[in-house]
């Protein structure tokens, strides 16, 4: 039985593309079929992140309803499939999102799990992601625009007949401008499922066109999208205990001490 998720934000840039990345592949990880969809018809970014180079069918040609889903499935890390969407102008305008729904069909017996990489704003090809999943997961920055347009995502969502089953609270800093986690929560009315804190190696592996939790897999990061994608899974998940930060007196006396040549 296939879960389908859409991970939305309504603001650009909140993280939707590295959390569908990163969800995924720590879901195949689990041993999971998995399939993530880039969504965002018109600024595809989603195969560009995970190294994709050579995609001749894309969800492009899928929604204009010249290819099946199965010619636009990419590998990726631990078996992960990926749908990439097309880079022309000319493709974008033949997609028709309408066409989501038989796609979906079609991928039902092919995995366990679905994410579908929504893009930023409420066009068409916005909306018709938050119609079709199981549930929306919302990512959501610790400023106020962010929530904002989160919280749109979420009155539409169940306007139109969805369902959001939660937040990922993404970039999180010790800043104290950052909104509390506490209320976000309260603010948008959903439960938020994790937090995701602002590190710079998810820059580094997006440059390195591969998933934090392959390229850095002990960052901060990776744990977190770890313990949400077992979550999802149903999973429990035994982390290693943070080995204990080794101090200037413990390396000095290290140094002291050392034994031998
Ligand atoms: N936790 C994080 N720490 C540091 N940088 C991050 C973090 N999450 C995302 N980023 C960076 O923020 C930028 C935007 O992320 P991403 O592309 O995932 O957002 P998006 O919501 O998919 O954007 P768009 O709306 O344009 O599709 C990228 O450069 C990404 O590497």
């Amino acid at each position: 039985m296939i879960r389908a998720y859409t991970i939305a934000s309504g603001k650009g840039g909140t993280g939707k593309t590295t959390v569908t990345a990163n969800l995924g592949t720590a879901l195949a990880q689990l041993g999971r079929k998995t399939c993530i969809v880039d969504m965002d018809l018109g600024m595809a970014n989603l195969g560009l992140v995970l190294g994709l180079d050579k995609t001749p069918v894309t969800l492009h040609e899928v929604l204009a309803g010249n290819a099946r889903i199965q010619d636009a499935m990419y590998e990726g890390p631990y078996g992960l499939k990926i749908v990439p969407s097309g880079l022309s102008l000319q493709g974008f305008q033949s997609a028709d999102p309408e066409r989501l729904k038989d796609v979906m069909c079609d991928l039902t017996d092919r995995c366990d799990f679905l994410f579908l990489d929504a893009p930023a704003g409420i066009g068409t090809d916005a909306v018709i992601p938050l119609t079709v999943a199981d549930e929306v997961l919302l990512v959501v920055n610790p400023e106020i625009s962010s929530l904002m347009d989160a919280l749109k995502i979420r009155i539409l969502t169940e306007m139109i007949g969805g369902a959001v089953g939660g937040a990922v609270l993404n970039r999180a800093t010790l800043d104290s401008s950052d909104l509390s986690r506490k209320k976000i929560e309260k603010a948008l009315g959903v439960r938020i499922i994790d937090t995701i804190p602002e590190d710079a190696n998810v820059r580094r592996a997006a440059a390195a066109r591969t998933p934090i939790v392959v390229k850095y897999p002990g960052s901060e990061s990776s744990k977190v999208f770890r313990r949400v994608a077992a979550e999802l899974a149903g999973i429990p998940i035994e982390e290693e205990p943070d080995k204990v930060q080794e101090g200037f007196i413990e390396r000095l006396a290290r140094t002291l001490f050392r034994r031998g040549p």
